[in-house]
């Protein structure tokens, strides 16, 4: 059985944070473990309000997995501080275990996740110590401080990122205005790149989206898939989490995270090398 670790903050609605990442987790078959950094008062309808977890607690937590399991993969999601990332960063220097960043910023409803002091710990401290990165498109802007809006944008923001360590870039097009597509771009170190194109959705049920995306990578990369296969394969469980979509709560409802276990095989995703 893999064991793999999510380092989030929990949502009480259950669509986003450690709650998606967990239930991603187990519907991919590998065993699900937890870091909380921050606990969110939070529905469908938004955060109204959020308590960080001391950095000591967090340290503990960290540490009493790490002495009794074997890790497979980890992936961190709302991180809030810069001492929590700080935290966070001086435990994973030491460790040689996959690690998947989706670098959480703002809550669909806008509320702030990531205070802004804390985006230079990031880009310094935790961004060269990933396997993948995984921001979406205003991610993407604020961390390399240039507008991302295109292709041509896209590709040098990935440029950037990668240049910071990290293995890979995946740049995902939730955000982006094409009414047809969801289009991710997806960028090696080694220079490889392809885009995954799948139908859009339409429907405000789209609440967590990139933590479900980022837990499906986790949990596969921690199943041993290549990277490369590993995003197809997330991609595919977040397509389908968003396509059979559940209408819980009255503001953005959570994905499906039953679906990829009941519609995997009828899930197209259109892969378009890049040069
Ligand atoms: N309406 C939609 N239909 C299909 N896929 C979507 C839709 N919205 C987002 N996605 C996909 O969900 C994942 C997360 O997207 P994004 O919205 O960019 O990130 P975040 O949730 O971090 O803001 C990406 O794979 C993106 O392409
Ligand atoms: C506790 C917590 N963590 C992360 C998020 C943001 O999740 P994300 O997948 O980016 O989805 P939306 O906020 O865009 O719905 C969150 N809301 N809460």
């Amino acid at each position: 059985m893999h064991i793999v670790t999510t380092i989030a903050g929990s949502d009480s609605g259950g669509g986003a944070g450690i709650q998606a990442d967990l239930k991603t987790f187990q519907e991919l078959n590998v065993f699900g473990t937890s870091v909380i950094t921050a606990l969110t008062a939070q529905n469908t309808l938004g955060v109204s309000d959020v308590l960080p977890i001391d950095t000591i607690f967090i340290e503990k937590q960290f540490h009493a997995l790490l002495e009794d399991f074997s890790i497979s993969a980890l992936k961190t999601g709302m991180l809030f501080s810069s001492e929590i990332i700080q935290a966070i960063a001086n435990i994973m220097a030491d460790l040689d275990i996959p690690l998947i960043i989706d670098p959480v910023m703002i809550a669909k409803g806008g509320e702030s996740l990531l205070q802004q002091q804390a985006i230079e710990a990031m880009r310094y401290y935790l961004l060269p110590l990933a396997t993948v990165i995984t921001p979406n498109i205003p991610e993407a802007e604020v961390l390399t401080g240039k507008k991302v809006d295109d292709i041509a944008s896209i590709q040098q923001a990935a440029q950037t990122l990668l240049q910071l360590g990290t293995r890979c870039v995946v740049i995902k097009g939730g955000h982006l205005t094409d009414e047809n597509f969801a289009t991710d771009y997806v960028f090696f170190k080694d220079g490889r790149a392809f885009s995954m194109q799948t139908t859009r959705i339409a429907t405000k049920n789209t609440h967590g989206t990139g933590c479900t995306f980022s837990a499906a990578l986790a949990a596969f990369i921690g199943r041993e898939l290549p990277i490369d296969s590993a995003v197809v394969e997330a991609k595919k469980f977040i397509q389908l989490a968003i396509t059979h979509d559940l209408s819980i709560g009255n503001g953005h409802g959570p994905t499906n995270h039953f679906a990829y276990r009941k519609y995997k095989d009828s899930c197209e995703v259109t892969i378009h090398e890049l040069s």
